[in-house]
C-alpha cells in the first residue's frame, strides 16, 4: 500500500515560511493512473519529489508497503531511489551521445536488467528506432524512450513530470495512452502531474491541488480510454 498522511513541506526563506504542502493525504494505487492537478505553485512538483525520494517532508508519513519512507536514511533512500522509482520529466534528460537502445541499457543495468533494454523500447512502440541518436528523433519518440528507460527498472512507481509539456496535443495524447497502458498491464503505481485539465478523464483518480492543500480527489470508475488512432 503506498499512502500520504498529512504531508507537510515548509521552506524557510529569510525571516519567512512558505508552505509548499499542507496535510496532504491520499490513497495511491498500484496498477493505477493517478493523475495531479494543480496550478502553478500549488506544490506538484513538491509533492512528486516527496514521493520519489528526492526531498523529505517537514512532517506527516509517507508509507510505502508497510515502509515509512519519511524516516528513511540516505542510504536507504538511495536505495529506494534507485529501485522503486522511474522518473520521467518534461526535459526527456537522454544522453545525446547514445542511441536510444543504449539511453535505455544504461539505466536498465542499475537493476542489472540492461539484457531487456529492446524489449522496453518494444513497448514503447520505438522497435524501429534503436540505434537512433536523440538529434534524430521527435520530441514525442525521445520521450517514449525515456519512458521505455524509466520502465526498464521495472519500478513500483513511475513518477511522470509533465510528461507531454512539450509535446502537441496528438502526441501528447500518444504518450498518455502508453501511460494508461503501463498502468493497466503492470503493477506499477503510475503518477502524472499535469497542468492539463483535458487528461482528467484518461486518470483512474484525479487529485487537485491549491495553494499546497488537497482542494478534491476524484475517482473514475471507468476512465477514458485513448482512441487506437493516436497510435
Ligand atoms: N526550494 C524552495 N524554497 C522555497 N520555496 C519553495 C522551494 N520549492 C518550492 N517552493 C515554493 O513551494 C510552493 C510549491 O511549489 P511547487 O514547485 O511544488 O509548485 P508546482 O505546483 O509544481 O508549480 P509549477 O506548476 O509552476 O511547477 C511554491 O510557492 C514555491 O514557490
Amino acid at each position: 500500500m503506498i499512502k500520504l498522511e498529512k504531508i507537510s513541506k515548509f521552506y524557510q526563506v529569510g525571516d519567512e515560511q512558505v508552505t509548499a504542502l499542507q496535510d496532504i493525504s491520499f490513497p495511491i494505487e498500484k496498477g493505477k493512473l493517478t493523475i495531479i492537478l494543480g496550478p502553478s505553485g500549488s506544490g506538484k512538483s513538491t509533492l512528486l519529489n516527496i514521493l520519489g525520494g528526492m526531498d523529505q517532508s517537514t512532517a506527516g508519513k509517507f508509507l510505502f508497503e508497510g515502509e515509512n519512507v519519511t524516516q528513511f536514511d540516505d542510504h536507504q533512500l538511495t536505495d529506494y531511489r534507485r529501485k522503486v522509482v522511474g522518473f520521467v520529466s518534461q526535459f526527456y534528460n537522454l544522453v545525446p551521445s547514445l542511441t536510444a537502445l543504449e539511453n535505455v541499457a544504461i539505466a536498465a543495468r542499475l537493476t542489472a536488467n540492461d539484457h531487456r533494454a529492446e524489449e522496453y523500447l518494444a513497448k514503447v512502440g520505438l522497435k524501429q528506432r534503436l540505434n537512433n541518436f536523440p538529434s534524430q528523433m521527435s520530441g514525442g519518440e525521445m520521450q517514449r524512450v525515456s519512458i521505455a528507460r524509466a520502465l526498464s527498472k521495472k519500478p513500483e512507481m513511475l513518477l511522470c513530470d509533465e510528461p507531454t509539456g512539450a509535446l502537441d496535443t496528438k502526441t501528447s495524447l500518444r504518450i498518455m495512452k502508453i501511460l494508461q497502458e503501463v498502468a493497466k498491464t503492470s503493477k506499477t503505481a503510475v503518477i502524472v502531474v499535469t497542468h492539463n485539465p483535458s487528461f482528467e478523464r484518461y486518470g483512474d483518480c484525479i487529485v487537485r491541488l491549491r495553494d499546497g492543500r488537497v482542494e478534491s480527489i476524484k475517482r473514475n470508475p471507468v476512465p477514458s480510454e485513448i482512441g487506437e488512432d493516436v497510435k
